[in-house]
């Protein structure tokens, strides 16, 4: 048998911290990086571009089978670079309004479907590093370290608010927090692959950890493990 590349399957709640870990631990192992959430954003900011209703689960699929997309590696300090249809949408995928239409389209089953073996094609050597929701239960339930990464709800709308007022966007703490609950509701709540810790996860509260913190954690799970060779 040929051995499978190894996966670090990240998952939880919105603003737990998993994007910033997941990108920074893939740099640091040299592994490959998947921001699954990011698929579930461009499709929601496809479907404005391209007039699709976000409840129409053909044409959405349809949308997420067909998803022109580049994933493009960061420079020096740098994060990944999204490009859709050509475009750079880096930044503009990282709002709240995006992130809404994104827990929506994700409860639909077809879509959910329609981005699986997209999200495996990441799986190559010498590792992955994966961030998203349902990475270690549904996509990589094979994974030989999976976290479930959490915080406060108040503290995870703290973080958001500022990192997109450091983006000079025009944001209020208060209807932020309002949103990130809706979405942890949704996102725990829908049939497909809800959000929930894989039985075999560690569980990492980062309330009151920094990244640095978190990342050494994760780090020695890495190493009791003996995944980074
Ligand atoms: N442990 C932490 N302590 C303080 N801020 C954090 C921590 N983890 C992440 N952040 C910050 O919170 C914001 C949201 O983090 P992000 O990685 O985008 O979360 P997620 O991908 O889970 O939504 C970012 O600005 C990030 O720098
Ligand atoms: N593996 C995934 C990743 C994201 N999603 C959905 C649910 C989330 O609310 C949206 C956006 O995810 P994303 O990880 O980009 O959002 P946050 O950065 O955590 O705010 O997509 C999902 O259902 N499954």
């Amino acid at each position: 048998m040929i051995a499978q590349a190894p996966v670090i399957a990240i998952d939880g709640p919105s603003g737990s911290g998993k994007g910033t870990v997941a990108g920074l631990l893939a740099k640091k192992l040299g592994w490959g990086l998947l921001d699954s959430g990011a698929l579930y954003r461009l499709l929601a900011f496809a479907a404005r571009n391209h007039g699709v209703d976000l409840t129409n689960e053909e044409a959405m699929k349809v949308l997420a089978a067909h998803l022109d997309v580049q994933f493009v590696a960061g420079g020096k300090g740098q994060g990944q670079r999204i490009i859709l249809e050509g475009e750079e949408v880096t930044d503009s995928i990282r709002n709240e309004q995006v992130g809404a239409g994104a827990s929506q389209v994700a409860a639909l089953p077809a879509v959910r479907e329609a981005l699986l073996q997209r999200q495996r094609a990441f799986q190559e050597m010498p590792g992955l590093v994966a961030d998203g929701r349902d990475m270690g239960t549904v996509v990589f339930p094979d994974a030989p370290l999976k976290v479930f990464l959490t915080a406060s709800a108040e503290e995870r709308a703290r973080r958001r608010y500022l990192q997109l007022k450091a983006k000079g966007d025009d944001v209020n703490l208060a209807s932020l927090l309002e949103e990130i609950r809706a979405r942890d509701e949704r996102d725990t709540q829908r049939a497909v692959a809800p959000l929930k810790p894989a039985a075999d996860a560690i569980q990492l509260d980062s309330t009151e950890l920094t990244i640095e913190q978190v990342l050494e954690r994760i780090l020695s799970e890495v190493a009791l493990r003996d995944l980074a060779g």
